[in-house]
């Protein structure tokens, strides 16, 4: 017996032998509660994370478990160190960044506005809230008032685009660590410099800093804390659509990109505190990765994306395989052995492939006759057709389903674009009035149940484990099977043991949904309600 490894652990405080171990390091041992306790005030909550940050020449630093972390288990809280609206929003609070509904002043339409630097704000209260107390006074000592009015719903209004830098630049003097936190992250400020953006920043945001609010910081620190923004902040969007903003969290920014990421994120609380969820069990020294884009994306926009918004490529397993880990998301059917449908050929499944994802350049060939066709092509049918989809009234199925119809020829089932719309339908049919599910035909039902079976695989592939991709689909799903049952019993095409059964099937689906979803405050209500109905519906002599 290797007597070295049963070593008996010691507590960290009295060493002497130990058999409770910290539950959330899982490093180090106590030999009870009283001295866990102990530790804990003296100092481990500073240490006791699963994580480490690591540095690579080739990606920067970067999060690494540094145990076992179990799926589901949450690996990190954090307040953001500063947030902010973005860069251009429709009218939003400044305190509370919820959106603006005007008012009527003076017999016009226009937003509640702060009595004494005039941004809109939601009201007195906001007004004297602690956020915007310091950057009120800035501006009103320098004479600034902002002059934002209402003029029509949801306009974009680009004055915003000075908050958040000014607030980190604020930082300085009132938590200068908190400043040089922010100041130390990842800018690529030389690859932004030269962009439109960064020119009308240059002018609009600079001018503000240095000739509006004459703070002494030079140019290059005014754009570089943008920049910053750009590469790590987080976008943070309330469930219901009332507030969106920008945050910046410095732990979490230390998470590196990955296309099929270990990890998601959540918001919680009026602070927006951001909890990092681990989707799937990450092994101890594995990399722990955030996506950074739109898993739905085909390799050719995400990596555009990644590009344009983080100024990197992006090398992940995903965007190396041409075929999308079988997924084929952004291929196409090859036009040549599968473009005469409408001369009765047989549909083959051909389809056509990057010759090297890694380089958008490069032509795209039919994995079966090996027909060519240049990248730009690519491009400009994907750009054309997502245009198309995107124009579609998304208030009912129809133009999903005709859209999905029409391009049957040249898009096959997990097409991005079909996936996308087919998203749209699982939300469609049995939740739009007109569609919901008692509403629903048998046939649209079907459709309904089938959506959520192959949008089930996508998301096996693309965003495994617990991810709040994978809950919705379960959540509808079992919504919908639970209703294919009800009527399937009483129409008497299933025995009440056979409806007990599907029910049974309804309720693990209902169930593995709880567990991803029940972490997201607004979901508790829901998720518990919905279990209360199928257990009684289970438990029901008539069903
Ligand atoms: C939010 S920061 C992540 C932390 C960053 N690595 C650092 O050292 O501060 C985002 C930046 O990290 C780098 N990065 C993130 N994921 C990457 C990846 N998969 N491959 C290469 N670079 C990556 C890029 O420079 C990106 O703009």
């Amino acid at each position: 017996m290797d007597y070295t490894k049963r070593e008996m652990p010691v507590c960290d405080v009295c060493q002497r032998p130990a058999n409770q171990t910290c539950g959330g390091c899982k490093i180090v041992y106590y030999c009870s509660k009283a001295h866990q306790k102990h530790a804990w005030k003296e100092g481990h909550k500073f240490q006791c994370r699963p994580y480490k940050i690591e540095f690579s020449d080739a990606i920067g630093r970067h999060m690494v478990a540094t145990r076992d972390i179990k799926q589901g288990e949450i690996i990190l809280k954090e307040k953001p160190t500063v947030s902010g609206p973005r860069i251009s929003c429709p009218a939003s609070c400044l305190s509370c960044n919820k959106k603006l509904e005007p008012i009527e002043v003076d017999g016009k339409l226009d937003f509640y506005k702060c009595t004494s630097c005039k941004w809109p704000m939601c009201g007195l209260d906001c007004e004297m809230a602690e956020p915007h107390k310091e950057e009120c006074k800035l501006m009103t000592d320098n004479n600034y008032k902002c002059d934002i009015k209402y003029d029509r719903a949801d306009k974009m209004e680009a004055a915003y685009c000075v908050i958040a830098p000014m607030r980190v630049l604020l930082l300085k003097r009132s938590n200068p660590r908190q400043y040089e936190s922010v100041m130390s992250l990842e800018s690529h400020l030389e690859d932004r410099i030269n962009t439109p953006l960064y020119k009308v920043l240059k002018a609009n945001l600079v001018t503000f800093i240095v000739r509006v609010l004459r703070l002494p910081f030079d140019e290059e620190t005014i754009l570089k804390v943008a920049s910053i923004f750009d590469t790590n902040s987080f976008d943070v969007r309330s469930h219901d659509g009332s507030k969106r903003l920008r945050a910046i969290f410095v732990i979490a920014s230390m998470m590196n990109h990955n296309c099929r990421a270990n990890t998601r994120h959540i918001y919680i609380g009026n602070d927006n505190n951001l909890v990092l969820i681990a989707t799937v069990p990450i092994a101890k020294g594995e990399m722990i990765t955030a996506t950074y884009t739109q898993s739905l994306y085909g390799t050719l926009d995400r990596r555009r994306h990644i590009k344009v918004n983080k100024c990197f490529d992006c090398d992940c397993e995903r965007c190396k395989d041409p075929t999308e880990l079988g997924t084929y998301l952004g291929s196409i059917y090859c036009s040549i052995c599968n473009g005469s449908l409408a001369n009765n050929k047989s549909k083959t499944e051909a389809k056509m492939v990057s010759t090297n994802p890694l380089d958008e350049s490069s032509p795209w060939r039919c994995e079966a006759c090996g027909y060519c066709i240049q990248s730009r092509q690519m491009f400009w049918g994907n750009n054309a057709l997502k245009q198309e989809l995107n124009t579609l009234n998304k208030s009912g199925p129809k133009g999903f389903e005709e859209f999905i119809d029409k391009y049957t020829v040249t898009l096959h089932s997990t097409n991005h674009l079909v996936i996308q719309a087919k998203l749209a339908l699982m939300q469609i049919y049995g939740n739009y009035a007109g569609y919901k599910l008692t509403e629903l035909s048998d046939n649209l039902l079907k459709r309904k149940i089938d959506i959520c079976h192959e949008l089930l695989e996508v998301a096996d592939n693309l965003e495994p484990g617990w991810t709040r991709f994978r809950g919705t689909i379960l959540l509808e799903l079992q919504g919908a099977m639970t209703m294919q049952t009800k009527r399937e019993f009483e129409a008497e095409i299933i025995t009440k043991a056979g409806a007990q059964d599907q029910l049974m099937e309804s309720m693990t689906l209902l169930q593995e949904a709880t567990r991803i979803l029940r972490i997201e405050p607004h979901m508790k209500e829901t998720l518990e309600t919905k279990l209360q109905e199928l257990s009684t519906l289970l438990d029901s002599t008539n069903l």
